[in-house]
Order: C-alpha cells, then sequence, then structure tokens
C-alpha cells in the first residue's frame, strides 16, 4: 500500500458515505442536498429500483460493443458527466481534472456554466476530448451570446440548455448551514472573466467583490423566458441543441416543435421541484412522444450499471451522471472521477452480458418487470 488515500470502492454507492466522513459538512451537504423534504430525491432512486430486470439465458454474449452514436459523435458508451457547477468545493483541481478524466475515458463532458474554472481553461485541459456546454440562460441576453461565442471558440460541440432552475429552489440542508458557494463568488468563473457581463457592473470586481456576485446571482438565469425565446439560442448556436429538466411528453413535443435536437430527462437530482415525479417515471412516456425525433437522454439518481441499463430500457439513448462522480472527485481528484467512470461502465457491460444482450441499442422496455 502506497499514499494516505485508500482506494475508492467498487460500489459507487458508498461513495457519499465516504465524502461524508472525509470531506466538510458544508461542501458536502451542497452537493448531496436536494430540494425540499428530500422527496423527490427519494423518488428518483424509487422510481429506478421499481423496475427489476429479467434476464435472459443462452445469447451469445461473449463480445459486446457499448459504442454509442450521439449528435454525430462516436462515443465508447451512453454516458456523460452531467454539468455540475462549483466543482472547487470538492477539490481545488475541480473542473480541469474531471474533465481530464471524462476525456481520457472517451467519456463526454459537460460543463456547467456556473463552474469554478473558466471554459477556455476546460477546453485546455481536455484537449480533443469531446466537450458540450450548459448554459444557463441569462437575463442579460449579450451575456448569452458571449457565452456561446466563446463555447464555440473553445471547441464545446453541443450546447445543453437548462431550464428547471430559473430560480434556486428551497435548499433546506444549505439554508440551515448557511453553505451557498456561489455568495462567496465560486462558481462565477465565466462571468467573472465575461467582457459582456464585466460591462453591466458599475465597479470592478475587484473594487466591489460583493456587488458582483449580487449581479452574478440576480441575472444567471430568468425566471420570465417563455418557448418562443429558444429561436435566439437556436439562431446563434449552429450545433446540437439539448434541453435539460424536462419531465411532461408535452414539453418534449414543444421541444421537438422549436428545433431542438435533444432533450434530458431529468429533475436536477431532485434539487429544484420537491414533490416532483421520479425521472424514470417520466421517462417512457417522453420517450414515446419524441424518440423518434430527438436524441432522449436521462438524469437524476443514476448510481449503479443496472441503473443506467434500465435507463436505457425506458426508453433513454444515454445517460448523464451527476453526484457519483463529484464525490469520486472529492475523495481523489482525477483519479477518483476516472474511478467512477470505470465502474459505471464496467458494471453496465456485465449486467449487459449476464441479462442476455451484446449492445446498448438491443435494450426495450421487454428486458424489465414492472
Ligand atoms: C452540486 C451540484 C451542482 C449542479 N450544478 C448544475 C449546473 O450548474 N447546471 C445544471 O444544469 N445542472 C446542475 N446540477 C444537476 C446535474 O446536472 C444533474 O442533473 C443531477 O446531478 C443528476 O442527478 P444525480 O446527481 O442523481 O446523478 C448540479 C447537481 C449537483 C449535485
Ligand atoms: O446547485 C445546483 O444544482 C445548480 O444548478 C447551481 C446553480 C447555480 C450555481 C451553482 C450550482
Amino acid at each position: 500500500m502506497t499514499g494516505a488515500v485508500p482506494r475508492l470502492p467498487a460500489d459507487l454507492t458508498r461513495l457519499e458515505q465516504l465524502a461524508e466522513q472525509r470531506l466538510g459538512p458544508g461542501p458536502v451537504g451542497y452537493v448531496a442536498g436536494s430540494a425540499g423534504n428530500g422527496s423527490t430525491e427519494r423518488a428518483n432512486r424509487a422510481a429506478l429500483d421499481a423496475h427489476r430486470i429479467v434476464p435472459r439465458m443462452l445469447r451469445d454474449v461473449s463480445s459486446r460493443d457499448l459504442r454509442t452514436e450521439l449528435f454525430g459523435r462516436n462515443l465508447p458508451a451512453p454516458l456523460a458527466l452531467a454539468p455540475v457547477g462549483v466543482l472547487s468545493i470538492m477539490h481545488p483541481d475541480a473542473e480541469p481534472a474531471a474533465a481530464r478524466a471524462a476525456a481520457g475515458e472517451g467519456v463526454p463532458f459537460v460543463l456547467s456554466s456556473a463552474s469554478s474554472t473558466p471554459m477556455e481553461q476546460v477546453a485546455e485541459a481536455m484537449g480533443d476530448g469531446e466537450r458540450w456546454f450548459q448554459l444557463y440562460w441569462a437575463k442579460d441576453r449579450e451575456v448569452t451570446r458571449s457565452f456561446l461565442t466563446r463555447a464555440k471558440a473553445s471547441g464545446f460541440t453541443a450546447l445543453f440548455v437548462t431550464l428547471d432552475t430559473p430560480l434556486l429552489a428551497w435548499r433546506p440542508r444549505d439554508l440551515d448551514q448557511a453553505y451557498l458557494p456561489f455568495l462567496h463568488g465560486v462558481g462565477t468563473a465565466n462571468y467573472f472573466t465575461d467582457p459582456a457581463f464585466l460591462a453591466g457592473l458599475a465597479k470592478p470586481v475587484h473594487e466591489d467583490p460583493n456587488a458582483a456576485v449580487l449581479h452574478f446571482v440576480g441575472m444567471f438565469a430568468d425566471p420570465g423566458k417563455t418557448w418562443p425565446d429558444l429561436a435566439f439560442l437556436r439562431e446563434n448556436w449552429d450545433g446540437p441543441i439539448v434541453l435539460k429538466g424536462i419531465l411532461h411528453p408535452d414539453d418534449a413535443r414543444l421541444a421537438a416543435e422549436a428545433g431542438m435536437d435533444g432533450v434530458v430527462v431529468s429533475n436536477h437530482g431532485g434539487r429544484q421541484v420537491n414533490g416532483s415525479i421520479g425521472a424514470a417515471e417520466a421517462l417512457p412516456a417522453v420517450a414515446a412522444a419524441v424518440g423518434d425525433r430527438l436524441t432522449v437522454l436521462f438524469d437524476s439518481g443514476i448510481r449503479t450499471g443496472d441503473d443506467v441499463f434500465k435507463a436505457l430500457a425506458l426508453g433513454a439513448d444515454a445517460v448523464l451522471l451527476g453526484r457519483p462522480y463529484a464525490y469520486g472527485l472529492g475523495l481523489d481528484g482525477q483519479a477518483g472521477v476516472t474511478h467512477v467512470i470505470r465502474s459505471l461502465l464496467a458494471e453496465f457491460d456485465l449486467t449487459l452480458a449476464l441479462s442476455g444482450h451484446r449492445t446498448p441499442g438491443a435494450l426495450d422496455a421487454s428486458a424489465l418487470a414492472g
């Protein structure tokens, strides 16, 4: 044995508890926490657990192929890392470390608008690794336009527009601990380096950092947006656009009508509308409504390889992973994220094989009971 950090467990569901033991209560509380009394976070798990896999036998699973095409890109597996803001609260290496781990495995990294590292630096850390940019759609149109220009110039190929966070939800853990990272300027890196954002400040950031943070809090998202506003994004982004936070099949249809390329069926990991439907409960109806027209991605509650299997069987083309990689980062930096990606995909590959399937595309509802 070398080094002080023990190997991370093969059972990824143990990471949250380990992170609680080894990292500070504020940061871990922020990542692990959810909205309200946590009933939607529990519903996410219950919705996945309610389905059971019904394995098939004698189907020659000696070789499997996890490769998946998304938005015209050939990926090694139906997996990407979800946009998670403020990652420097987990580890000083933050987004560049997580992004390097993703790039090393060929897995796309979705960079949050609220990252603790400017997008240009994350892009540089990734080399030619596949990167997608998550947009918090700001009130200030020039900031949005500038973000799109910067993201394009930095090699981000797809745009993920998060619709479920026009306001931050009531999150009791953060309120009780008085822990809100962005009030200390964490998560503002893309804004504080943006000429359009800086132009909106009365004084430079170093002269009045509190005013700059308050300006960020007041403008990073916009509860006034409606469906016709998507035309602005379509005009200013020539790559794929994916709407994140879709739960209703009618919203998925509206996304298709607005010329979008995909949706992420997600409730933000239970961090926004407490009391809302478990994300996996919403997946079949969304896939039935738009699966032939749009790429359907899924997140919220994925913890194991069998969860990936179930999401694909319920109609997703691929999944995003949120909290588990943030814990991996917190516990062991880039190596921790690599561990999480490899473990999840190895378990998924074995679940696929042992259930009698060779490719992700072979999965449908007939693989499940319940
Ligand atoms: C600490 C934290 C920060 C997040 N920040 C963002 C963000 O900046 N943008 C976004 O679209 N989603 C954000 N999310 C939501 C994730 O992209 C994803 O939807 C969610 O974590 C998936 O659920 P899971 O954590 O159960 O895998 C965040 C989630 C966490 C836990
Ligand atoms: O915490 C979150 O879920 C989130 O989406 C967010 C929003 C703004 C800043 C940092 C994270």
